[in-house]
């Protein structure tokens, strides 16, 4: 299992305000977070419609150096996947059962010099990772149905987080295990205890402004990291 030193945590800008995404960023970046996490939502795959490869070219644009981890909700996958590389993604995640061939849309992703992730909603089986084991970089457990920020956790997913853990200690390989879906102050250290590293949390972040400085975050990134460091 990941040391404590390993933990990231995720901001998901689909909380955020994108009337000013890219101050947004840059204020949950300097307020401490590791990895912007980037919904990409197509209203077919997942009933929402957010943002594509033009917003995050634009955000590397404006200066985000950070780890960009699109999490692709849409289908199909493969003709996105080139768009997200030269978008400069830095993680390119999809679900499986969007795509017609998974290790070809693994390969996809490899072949531009990216790291590769499969995700699994809350109903999809860890089964698909049985053959391409070797080909993620990291697995996304959805710990709600995909589709919209601000639902809650749902608690099966810490059965599953111990599941995808055992298979990466199985598997003797650098993969990361992040969740997302309903994280909080108040259920991290559960979740991280259950196996995961990196953790994705959208309103938990976006709805708690510092109160004195309202273009940070520190607050509660500090408090998700305290509760970290008590597992
Ligand atoms: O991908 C999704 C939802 O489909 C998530 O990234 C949510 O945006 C997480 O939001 P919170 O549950 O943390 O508010």
């Amino acid at each position: 299992m990941a040391s404590p030193r390993d933990f990231k945590i995720a901001p998901s800008i689909l909380s955020a305000n994108f009337a000013r995404l890219g101050e947004e960023v840059d204020d949950v970046l300097a307020s401490g977070a590791d990895i912007v996490h980037f919904d990409v939502m197509d209203n077919h795959y997942v009933p929402n419609l957010t943002i594509g490869p033009m917003v995050c070219e634009a955000l590397r644009k404006h200066g985000v150096t950070a780890p960009i981890d699109a999490h692709l909700m849409v289908k199909p996958v493969d003709r996105l996947i080139g768009d997200f590389i030269d978008a400069g993604a830095s993680y390119i995640t999809f679900h499986p059962e969007a795509s017609e061939h998974v290790d070809r849309s693994l390969q996809l992703i490899h072949d531009g010099g990216v790291k590769a992730g499969l995700v699994f909603n809350p109903a999809t089986p860890l089964s698909y990772l049985d053959y391409v084991m070797d080909k993620v970089d990291m697995i996304l457990l959805m710990s709600v149905n995909p589709g919209f920020g601000g639902q809650s956790f749902i608690p099966g997913t810490l059965d599953k987080l111990r599941e995808a853990r055992a298979r990466i200690d199985a598997s003797g390989r650098d993969i990361r295990l992040e969740i997302d879906g309903g994280v909080k102050v108040e259920n991290i250290a559960e979740i991280a205890r259950a196996g995961a590293d990196t953790f994705v949390a959208g309103s938990a972040i976006f709805k708690a402004r510092n109160a004195d400085e309202p273009h940070r975050y520190d607050g509660v990134l500090k408090a998700l990291r305290d509760e970290l460091a008590s597992v």
